[in-house]
């Protein structure tokens, strides 16, 4: 008797590769919102007669950590992991999208001239806390998006070019991240005000919304191909899961591997444009290009050294010497040296080559650790450890600048010292460094293979 062998349909490399496409579009929609107003820090903090809005530093700061609010005081990010894994990608990832379409809304509208200004709470202004509750509610969506859009890449990936394709994915979200840097400003001095560029990206996010619609109707065609070949449907989730995955050494590793080398990065991003100002003396409405060179350079970079794990491995290496990286790009910006706009421009290119290492990486390194039924709870935690870092260190960077960066010039003007502020980075790196080297050991342990190859041969 002849048996049929029955393919997938994620064994079509053509059609894996257009489910990736799609859900990074959305993704990198998603990401645009994210660093939207990270270039217009200064507009935001500069006096309102100087035609700014008077923002505190420390309310900017507070402002950048609320994407991280509801994500970590109402564990939105962990029950938004157990609908992943009980409801699946497609009522998940719609459900997000939505989220995030509310969220950015929100947060147009409060820097709008719609929205009443003058108003305080808790020592704060008004439009303060509504342009953060729309953020906070953008960053639920965008959290568990981004923990539905990795399980896609898996599901459609496992045993083929898994890292390859999620490095991709993250270069199409850096995509956003540059685009936000470098047109932002730009939207913003054009149409004369903050909110137009918010407005842009909800836009976008609506088309990226209809994007993830598509996808559904291949996901779904994608789990008939999985039933008709294995003839089982994958076991639900449970509460044990998430026991398993947190007691889980090499889990811990990783998740504050995370929480450190990103609170490197995604919170500097939102000052960045305010150290090219301040430190290395860029025109305002250019301010965002030099920090857009490193979502820029990550967007070749992740998918390269991505392929480079899949085919010859050397996962844990690949992230030692990404954190090591780090600390020596936040070093040189805290150094009092070359203040010139070149010497800026070098070390963020170190830092897009570091941004794309550790990512690179780290990302493909989960499966090996955890496996696939409980990726999505396991992604969740890692996402809610990481968001730690992304609601307190702005908060914290916005408090030094506020209480030792702040001086005022001899005509009056207020500028800022970044010395401090870039130490605090630094130290996050060296941090990241013990914990890489710590991930290695533990692999070489346990056997996780983050050393081996993903491709099988
Ligand atoms: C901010 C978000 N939680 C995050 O960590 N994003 C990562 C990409 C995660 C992709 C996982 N497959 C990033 O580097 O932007």
């Amino acid at each position: 008797m002849t048996e049929t062998i029955k393919r997938k349909l994620s064994d079509s490399s053509a059609a894996r590769w257009t489910a990736m496409l799609i859900v990074s579009f959305t993704m990198m929609c998603g990401y645009f919102i994210t660093d939207v107003m990270s270039p217009l820090g200064d507009m935001l903090t500069r006096s309102v007669v100087d035609g700014g809005m008077g923002w505190t530093p420390t309310e900017y700061g507070w402002f950048s950590g609320a994407y991280s609010w509801l994500n970590i005081f109402l564990l939105m990010l962990l029950f938004g992991g157990i609908i992943l894994d009980k409801m699946g990608v497609r009522f998940t990832g719609v459900m997000a999208c939505g989220l995030m379409v509310g969220g950015a809304l929100l947060k147009a509208y409060a820097v709008s001239p719609l929205f009443p200004e003058g108003g305080m709470l808790f020592g704060f202004k008004t439009q303060m806390w509504m342009a953060g509750l729309g953020f906070a509610i953008f960053g639920m969506g965008a959290e568990i998006c981004g923990i539905t859009v990795s399980k896609v890449i898996v599901k459609w990936f496992t045993g083929h070019e898994l890292a390859l394709a999620l490095g991709l994915q993250v270069a199409m979200a850096r995509l956003g991240t540059a685009a936000a840097l470098f047109f932002s400003p730009r939207i913003a001095a054009a149409w004369g005000g903050i909110s137009y560029p918010v407005f842009f990206g909800a836009l976008a996010l609506c088309i990226g919304l209809l994007a993830y619609l598509v996808y559904c109707v291949m996901d779904r065609r994608l789990d008939k191909s999985i039933a008709a070949a294995q003839g089982e449907e994958e076991e639900g989730f449970k509460l044990s899961d998430i026991k398993f995955v947190v007691t889980n050494k090499g889990f811990w590793l990783i998740a504050l591997l995370c929480l450190m080398f990103y609170a490197g990065v995604f919170p500097f991003l939102k000052f960045a444009a305010q150290l090219m100002i301040y430190k290395y003396g860029v025109d305002p409405v250019m301010a965002g290009d030099i920090p857009a060179i490193l979502p820029f350079g990550t967007i070749l970079l992740t998918p390269l050294f991505g392929s480079l794990y899949d085919r010859i491995g050397k996962g844990a290496t690949l992230m030692v010497v990404g954190a090591m990286m780090l600390v020596a790009v936040h070093v040189l910006f805290a150094l009092p040296i070359l203040n010139e706009w070149w010497f800026a421009l070098i070390v963020m290119v170190l830092l897009g080559i570091a941004f794309s290492l550790v990512p690179s990486a780290m990302w493909p390194s989960v499966p090996k650790i955890i496996p696939q039924k409980q990726l999505g709870t396991a992604y969740a935690l890692i996402f809610y450890v990481q968001n730690i870092g992304l609601m307190c260190v702005p908060m914290l960077i916005g408090w030094v600048i506020d209480r030792y960066a702040k001086f005022t010039l001899p005509d009056g003007n207020v500028s800022y010292d970044f010395t401090a502020p870039m130490w605090i980075f630094a130290l996050f790196g060296i941090v990241a460094v013990a914990l890489a080297f710590m991930l290695k050991a533990e692999d070489r342990r346990k056997g996780y293979g983050l050393e081996e190859a993903n491709i099988r041969k």
